[in-house]
């Protein structure tokens, strides 16, 4: 067996914060940068206009829509430096304080001096937008302590029901950066969020996807040090995971250097289950892979993956045999392996030979829920792959709401002391140490029959390699998007099929 590496996760990825360690980052700033608030915000705003200018030119007419906290400060700001830059500009405050905050009102006298203000008191005064211009909707940002209602709400519907682009500063105006909000909530739906510094919690809930729209993170130079020392269980993994990662190969290696995997799975009619995992599993870099099958996947996994050797089950149709594990690095077991009784009974047996991680997905998973007494015996940082619908079952209850799920997830997670990445948009991947790491590539498209059994592949693959577990499902989430979105922007979303996803696989 290979030892695996060290977890090198630690030094790259982006910290998710909320919304009291935004507060107190931005504080941070201020006092050990140091620098003025209104600075900051004069910073944040070109961050933001600079954004804007490489998207729209100054032909598109805009309507800055503003509220009277910093957000809205940050719309005044925005509203001037694009009257600066010759844009065609309208500047509306919504009066839903009676006071505006001080750098709020330090942007309204600078921008007073350059233009005429609409101010919105009551609802005649929204103006139309007919004829639509780009809206930017600075009326709430991450201060919103209770949901929109009154004149809000309806400046908020009437945004909503205009035909036109809408940018959201920071967020989306009414919704709660890092808690759940009401269904009936007034909530601006933007085609575009432009947050500052980092992504806020809400960004990787399905349920808030209409409320975030696209999104992009533009830095306003928070303090780094700021970031490094204050405690967060939430991370974003972006482009930066790539480098350590990638390394090139020693000149003498050989195949013996990048591990044996052993991929078990397969079933008659679900065959190509495990030959996609298997393709992955070799494209990820194992050095050599076996793949265990029923008889009837001995032709068809050694016509179509010449580079694999095949472990025929005696049964024609199912998994039944226990290997010996002892030649393997990494094992992968599940993709279309059905749930046969004697099935089963493999599957147990083999659990209580393991000493190291196992990656578990789709049938394993059913497996496992139906007999949860297994998850007490898989090793500690075993990975498993669940969709949504397979982790309701292996924790044997649904949620009221994605934030409820996150914490099912993580308590699930620390309890069996398993990596649990749940895929979807923005994969959630659980660690042991209660940490949660959302996904910055994928897309659409890969919602589509066989793109789990790649997945599966890509991280009994790193496994294999050696790789430590959290880095190796981490990592190949990651991997396993950018292929997906490389695949999409060769052959379009609808049309990606999961051994696109394979043939787009780079390192
Ligand atoms: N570090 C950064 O990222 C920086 C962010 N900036 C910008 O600042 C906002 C956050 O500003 P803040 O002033 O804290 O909050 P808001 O502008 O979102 O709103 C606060 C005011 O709005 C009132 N409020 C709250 N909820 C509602 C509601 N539902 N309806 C009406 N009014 C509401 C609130 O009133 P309270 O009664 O709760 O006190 C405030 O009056 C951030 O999003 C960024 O855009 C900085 O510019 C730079 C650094
Ligand atoms: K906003």
């Amino acid at each position: 067996m290979l030892t695996f590496g060290h977890n090198m996760l630690k030094s790259f990825r982006m910290n998710v914060f909320s919304v009291s360690q935004i507060r107190d980052w931005d504080a941070f700033t201020i006092a050990h940068e140091p620098i003025h608030s209104i600075d900051l915000m004069e910073r944040a705003s070109s961050a933001f206009v600079r954004w804007f200018c490489a998207r729209f030119d100054d032909r598109c007419p805009v309507i800055v829509f503003c509220g009277m906290g910093n957000n809205g400060g940050d719309g005044l700001a925005i509203s001037r430096m694009l009257l600066q830059k010759c844009y065609n500009v309208r500047t509306c405050v919504v009066k839903h304080s009676p006071k505006g905050s001080a750098d709020f009102s330090r942007n309204l006298e600078r921008l007073e001096s350059l233009t005429a203000i609409e101010w919105i008191e009551t609802a005649a005064d929204i103006p139309t937008l007919l004829s639509p211009p780009i809206v930017i909707d600075a009326l709430l940002g991450s201060g919103l302590s209770r949901p929109a209602e009154g004149l809000m709400a309806e400046v908020i519907q009437r945004i909503n029901d205009a035909q036109t682009p809408v940018i959201s500063v920071d967020i989306a105006a009414g919704l709660f950066a890092d808690m759940p909000n009401a269904p009936s909530d007034s909530i601006i739906k933007p085609t575009h969020t432009v947050a500052f510094q980092c992504p806020k919690l809400a960004f990787f809930q399905p349920q808030c996807a209409e409320f975030v729209g696209e999104w992009d993170i533009v830095s306003i130079g928070l303090s780094e040090k700021y970031e490094l020392q204050t405690p967060t269980s939430y991370f974003y993994t972006d482009a930066a995971i790539i480098e350590p990662f990638t390394k090139a190969r020693k000149k003498y290696s050989h195949k013996g250097s990048f591990g044996h995997a052993l991929l078990i799975g397969g079933s008659y009619g679900k065959i190509g289950s495990i030959v996609l995992s298997a393709k992955a599993c070799l494209r990820s870099g194992a050095g050599l892979l076996t793949v265990q099958a029923p008889q009837c996947g001995y032709d068809i996994i050694q016509t179509s993956i010449p580079e694999a050797m095949v472990l025929p089950d005696w049964h024609w149709r199912i998994n039944t045999a226990v290997p010996n594990i002892e030649p393997y690095s990494a094992i992968g077991i599940g993709p279309g392996m059905g749930q046969d009784p004697q099935t089963l009974l493999m599957l147990r047996e083999l659990l209580t030979l393991l000493t190291s991680p196992i990656v578990l997905d789709a049938d394993a998973l059913n497996l496992l829920s139906k007999h949860p007494d297994m998850l007490t015996i898989l090793p500690k940082n075993s990975i498993l792959t669940p969709h949504p619908k397979e982790l309701q079952r292996l924790l044997g209850q649904s949620w009221k709401d994605d934030y409820e799920k996150l914490t099912l997830l993580r308590d699930f997670s620390q309890k069996y002391q398993l990596i649990v990445c749940l895929k979807g948009a923005h994969t959630a991947v659980a660690l042991p140490d209660g940490s949660i790491h959302f996904n910055s590539t994928g897309n659409p498209g890969m919602a589509t029959g066989g793109s789990g059994d790649v997945l599966t592949g890509i991280i009994t693959g790193l496994l294999a390699q050696g790789m430590h577990p959290t880095d190796a499902a981490v990592f190949g989430v990651f991997q396993h998007g950018k292929a997906g979105d490389r695949a999409a922007q060769k052959c379009t979303q609808p049309a990606l099929i999961a051994s696109d996803i394979i043939n787009e696989m780079r390192w």
